[in-house]
């Protein structure tokens, strides 16, 4: 990744509790070349492959041995409706050191939902494409507030866990991204 590429990605994902139970501990879980196992989406249910390598009816699972849980690429509508991962992207402002080192701005907000590049605004990432396995739902730029982010993102996932529905909110990105500021300083809103 470019290191002038400064950006923080935000994960959110909420899923009914009542779904939770179909599904083994995250120990059990294995993505299918997933990049992190937190990237966790709708899963559908693979049956289990027996010892000869071939594929056993559900139905015949025993009680007590593993599933495997695979994402599901079919749940997914290209406007991202029935996922229930979502990825949003924060850009914050060149830090003064930066301005002063005469870095610069390489990739950008283009909107809402379109993350492009400075040097090459022909590459772009926009929303429904797929990013680390999953669709990039928003775009911020850097004049954004922390509160906005939050609310456009985040909020909806804690009212979730307020019903009951499970839920997590990561941010992840390089070094000063803006993971700290993004999900921890509540007096920088
Ligand atoms: N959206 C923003 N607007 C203004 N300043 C920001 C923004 N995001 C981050 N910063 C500033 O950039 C610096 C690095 O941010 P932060 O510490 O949140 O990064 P980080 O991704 O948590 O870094 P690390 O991985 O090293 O812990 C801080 O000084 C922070 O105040």
């Amino acid at each position: 990744m470019d290191d002038k590429l400064r950006i923080d990605l935000g994960m959110a994902s909420r899923y009914d509790s009542r779904q939770r139970r179909t599904v083994q501990s995250p120990a059990s879980y294995k993505p299918a070349n997933s990049p992190t196992s937190s990237t966790t989406s709708s899963f559908r249910q693979v049956p289990e492959a027996s010892a000869d390598g071939q594929s056993s009816p559900a139905s015949s699972t025993a009680r007590g041995k593993p599933q495997y849980f695979f994402p599901d690429s079919e749940v997914l509508d290209a406007d991202g409706s029935k996922e229930n991962v979502t990825v949003t992207v924060r850009f914050r402002p060149l830090s003064q050191r930066e301005i002063r080192q005469g870095e610069e701005i390489a990739w950008y907000a283009d909107g809402d939902t379109i993350v492009r590049s400075e040097h090459n605004p022909t590459l772009a990432y926009a929303y429904g494409t797929w990013y680390v396995l999953h669709l990039i739902y928003r775009v911020f730029g850097p004049t954004t507030t922390t509160r906005h982010v939050y609310d456009v993102a985040a909020q909806h996932v804690v009212g979730g866990a307020m019903e009951g529905i499970n839920g997590t909110i990561f941010a992840y990105g390089v070094t000063s991204s803006g993971k700290t500021h993004t999900m921890h300083v509540r007096s920088q809103l």
